[in-house]
């Protein structure tokens, strides 16, 4: 039997006048690699932030381990194991690779902000554990300069740093907004080993992606949107064939953005 992990139950969000989500279902289980595709303005990125605490929900709910998120506060949410990095790169350009993916870690440390200034013990530890996880994880998405600023880094080095940085808050759940965005051919090859890597860590993963090719690669099952409605929901062959999906993308390039 699959575990439900997040279940994305009946969603509907407006905006005003715009349905940006039309009662939206579907479950991602955990372990699984779910691609969350649809042409532009289909509604993946307004599930997504509905997902991670940035909307609430006009109708319906969404539940992560059975409990319910619809309404939480994004903060709670990091804390209930959901990471997810965005469409625009979001580093803090001028601290370290290793700082990065520290500042990830704080989501989760035990110790507030008084322990750090009075220098508990317990604090360094933390500080020290935090900085070892940072590392490993950032030989674990293959960056190999901890001390170099952000900025300097490769653009696709500074995609794979914000994977860290997510990974730093112990995730269940790992959502990837466009990962591949910007990419050449060997960088989208390097990604699609780096999100079968994290599956294999034991985080699922949740991807939304315009590249069929990736998508199609890396993904166990996709669900795809259009007009904020789900119009399909199958592995990669069986959306491939889809009449409702060759449809949707009719006329749209399969690389667009
Ligand atoms: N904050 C907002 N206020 C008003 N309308 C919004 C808002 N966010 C999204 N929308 C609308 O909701 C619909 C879905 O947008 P969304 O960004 O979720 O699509 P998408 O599938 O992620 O598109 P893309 O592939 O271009 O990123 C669009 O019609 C968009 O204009």
């Amino acid at each position: 039997m699959r575990e439900a992990l997040l279940e994305v139950d009946n969603v509907t969000l407006r905006f005003g006048g715009v349905v940006a989500l039309n009662q939206v279902d579907f479950t991602l289980y955990k372990g699984e690699i779910l691609g969350l595709i649809g042409p532009n303005g289909a509604g993946k990125t307004t599930c997504f932030n509905a997902m991670t605490g940035v909307y609430r929900p006009t109708e319906g709910e969404i539940r992560f381990g059975g409990q319910r998120i619809s309404g939480k506060r994004r903060y709670q949410i990091t804390k209930m194991g959901i990471a997810r990095t965005f469409q625009n790169i979001r580093l803090f350009p001028e601290m370290s690779a290793l700082e990065n993916v520290m500042v990830g870690a704080d989501a989760h440390h035990r110790t507030g902000a008084l322990s750090a200034m009075l220098r508990l013990p317990r604090h360094w530890k933390e500080e020290r554990s935090g900085r070892d996880r940072a590392h490993d994880l950032l030989r674990f998405v293959g960056i190999s300069r901890p001390g170099e600023q952000a900025r300097n880094l490769s653009y696709g080095e500074q995609r794979r740093l914000e994977i860290a940085r997510a990974l730093a808050t112990n995730p269940q759940l790992l959502c990837l907004d466009e990962p591949a965005a910007g990419f050449n051919p060997a960088e989208k090859d390097a990604l699609n080993q780096l999100i079968r890597k994290v599956r294999d860590s034991g985080v699922t993963v949740l991807l939304i992606e315009h590249d069929m090719r990736l998508v199609m690669g890396v993904t166990d099952r996709i669900v795809v949107l259009e007009f904020g409605k789900k119009i399909a929901e199958g592995t990669p062959a069986e959306v491939r064939e889809n009449p409702a999906v060759i449809a949707a993308y009719l006329g749209v390039p399969t690389d667009a953005s």
